[in-house]
């Protein structure tokens, strides 16, 4: 590592053939980007409001704590902003130092509701001499030090100028994430409201469950419960928390399965139908081709949970014969049969 020096004569961070990451901001993301960045080979540097005032051993060895304006200079190329949106005006007094400078926006939105611009917009509008790039919003600061696991691989990276993104998608990939480019900044948009998505490709299948669930636990009532209470007085009340799920969830397990097969067979119908497997199936037939995992964890699910009901329902049986046993014999002793039967039947029900 070697130093160039600003205006002033301080010396300035800088590693060859590493080039120098600037990183605006202390908190919870930039500490854990930094430690993912030097853990992959760069030099950091964090700019602070106040650098003396962070607590030694927060950041790793290798990582430079100074001003903004210092962390600005020195980064060569990338400069992430690892501030909240509310705060990027304060940043404009170092537009100078950050023009031409790739700008990264690490930003999430607070809401789903559709506001105008989004925040990387609203960065590129306070430093258009700078290319903003969005990215890195969708990994939390515990997946950047851990290092990334399947489920939160996926960096969402766009931006208007391609060289920028370019330069992004590469760090994101010595970083061991897999960028994805959504294209120019407008993308931004989106990428801002994926974390507010809880478990985005669940939607479909989980209502379908939910749905097919309302559906069957309706027929049953309707079938074991209703029915026989109208047409003889009978009261099964008792059984709508469990016998009536438990008779709902293979009927559900089922139909998820057949879910889960039925669009291989409409894509090869509609293959032959066309006679060329070249051609791009309908976009709803597609979606449910997409969704088939997660239509077959929720059948599992189901059969899983109706095996698990299924067993205790036995045990509660066991158990009450157990006890209609135990009764008898205290009969053939000699208690009162009126006494054992009331309590049996009590335990019962
Ligand atoms: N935490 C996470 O898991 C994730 C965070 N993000 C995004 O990263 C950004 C930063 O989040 P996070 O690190 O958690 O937040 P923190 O509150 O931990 O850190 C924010 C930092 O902003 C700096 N800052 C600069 N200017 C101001 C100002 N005017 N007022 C207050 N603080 C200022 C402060 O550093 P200093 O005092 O040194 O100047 C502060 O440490 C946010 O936009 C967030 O949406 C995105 C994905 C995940
Ligand atoms: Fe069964």
């Amino acid at each position: 590592q070697y130093h160039r020096t600003t205006m002033n004569g301080e010396s300035l961070p800088q590693r060859l053939g590493n080039p120098v990451i600037g990183i605006i901001g202390s908190g919870d993301f930039s500490r854990s980007l930094a430690i993912r960045l030097v853990a992959s080979g760069f030099s950091v540097v964090v700019g602070s409001r106040n650098p003396k005032r962070i607590p030694k051993g927060l950041f790793p060895d290798g990582v430079e704590l100074r001003s903004q304006r210092e962390a600005v200079d020195s980064a060569e190329r990338v400069i992430f902003a690892a501030i909240y949106p509310e705060h990027y005006s304060t940043l404009v007094g170092l537009r100078d130092g950050l023009a031409g400078k790739v700008l990264v926006d690490v930003s999430n939105a607070t809401r789903l509701d559709d506001g105008e611009l989004s925040n990387a917009e609203q960065l590129a509008e306070l430093f258009p001499q700078s290319r903003v790039v969005k990215g890195f919003n969708v990994i939390s600061a515990w997946a950047l030090q851990t290092g990334a696991h399947d489920g939160s691989r996926q960096v969402l990276i766009c931006s208007d100028c391609s060289d920028s993104k370019a330069t992004v998608v590469q760090l994101t990939r010595r970083l061991g994430f897999s960028p994805v480019d959504l294209g120019g900044l407008v993308a931004s948009r989106d990428i801002e409201k994926a974390p507010l998505h809880l478990f985005p490709s669940w939607e479909g299948a989980t209502l379908v469950t939910f749905l097919l669930f309302l559906f069957f636990y309706g027929y049953n009532v309707v079938k074991h419960v209703l029915l026989p209470y109208l047409a003889h007085g009978e009261h099964n009340f008792y059984q709508l928390p469990l016998e009536t799920v438990n008779q709902t969830l293979p009927a559900v397990a089922l139909i998820l399965l057949g879910l889960v097969y039925l669009p291989g067979l409409v894509a090869a119908v509609l293959q032959l139908a066309r006679g060329t497997k070249y051609k791009r199936f309908p976009s709803w037939l597609d979606r449910w081709m997409c969704r088939r995992k997660e239509l077959g964890l929720m059948s599992f699910l189901c059969a899983g949970v109706h095996a698990v009901y299924s067993m205790c329902l036995t045990l509660r049986r066991a158990a009450g014969y157990r006890l209609l046993n135990a009764a008898y014999r205290q009969v053939i002793g000699g208690w009162n049969l009126c006494v054992c039967l009331s309590v049996v039947s009590g335990i019962w029900n």
